[in-house]
């Protein structure tokens, strides 16, 4: 599989050192240096674009793929309010796009669970839930896409709460606490608490092969595809 990597930081460098210890070849690297010279043709040249690059820029370069049907991997987080429109852009152009929060497998597994287990919670009221993501000091966006997505996993199937809230929440909604912390590839944590005792599930990732690896496992899955599909679809989860 050749692969046109969006973004050469730190998950574009260790998903083509994995990608090439499955067979894959990297054929194109975008960064900030060369992006606005990258043309269609040169796209094309790829059977699949992996994009982590930044919050602001995840749109533009989706929809370069998009526009050239090459079909994207999106791991760029923090820019979901763009996520309706770019699905319909994708469909009106037979394209083919995934995105996730997380592709690590773990966490993939560990969403589940969130959910499992706040369906089990939802007759306990005395027990307050909270959720903390940890991550290292140049993480641009908090909270982490993936604590986002664990409190829409638990406010979908735990009907105590509305609403999530970054730091400070009242009794009706769900706080996520975003900490910084150098080096942090990233932590995730569900916690009920009553006076009595504590539950709490915890994802600790220890580098960042597991997102990477994912991320991969996703672009082996879209080739020859067309639509939009979610790590549910690659995992079968
Ligand atoms: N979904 C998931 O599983 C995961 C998601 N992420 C997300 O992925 C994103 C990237 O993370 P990470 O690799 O750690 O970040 P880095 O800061 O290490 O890398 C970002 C890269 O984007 C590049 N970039 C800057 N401007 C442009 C541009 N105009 N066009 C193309 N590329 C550009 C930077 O290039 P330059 O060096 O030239 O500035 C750099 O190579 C973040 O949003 C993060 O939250 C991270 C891990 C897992
Ligand atoms: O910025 C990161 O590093 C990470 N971002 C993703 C997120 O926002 O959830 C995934 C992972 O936790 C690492």
């Amino acid at each position: 599989m050749k692969i046109a990597l969006y973004g050469y930081g730190k998950m574009g460098k260790t998903i083509e050192r994995l990608a090439k210890e499955r067979g894959h070849e990297v054929v194109l690297r975008i960064n900030s240096e060369n992006a606005a010279s990258i043309t269609t043709n040169e796209l094309k040249a790829a059977d699949v674009a992996i994009e982590f690059s930044r919050p602001e820029l995840a749109e533009t370069h989706i929809k370069k793929c998009i526009e050239a049907q090459l079909p994207v991997i999106v791991g760029t987080t923090g820019w979901y309010d763009k996520y309706n429109s770019l699905k319909k852009a994708c469909l009106e152009n037979d394209s083919a796009f995934l995105a996730a929060t997380n592709f690590s497998v773990g966490v993939n597994l560990f969403f589940a669970l969130n959910k499992q287990l706040a369906k089990l919670m939802q007759p306990h009221s005395d027990y307050k839930v909270e959720v903390e993501e940890i991550h290292h000091t140049e993480k641009l966006d908090a909270p982490s896409g993936t604590a986002i997505t664990i409190a829409e996993g638990i406010l979908e199937n735990y009907s105590n709460l509305t609403n999530w809230k970054l730091d400070e929440a009242s009794d009706s909604e769900l706080k996520i606490a975003a900490v910084r912390t150098p080096n942090v590839p990233g932590t995730h944590e569900v916690r009920y608490q009553s006076a009595i005792d504590e539950i709490a599930i915890k994802h600790t990732a220890h580098n960042r092969d597991g997102f990477a690896l994912g991320a991969i496992i996703a672009a082996e899955f879209i080739i020859n595809k067309h639509g939009v599909f979610t790590m549910n679809d690659v995992l079968k989860i």
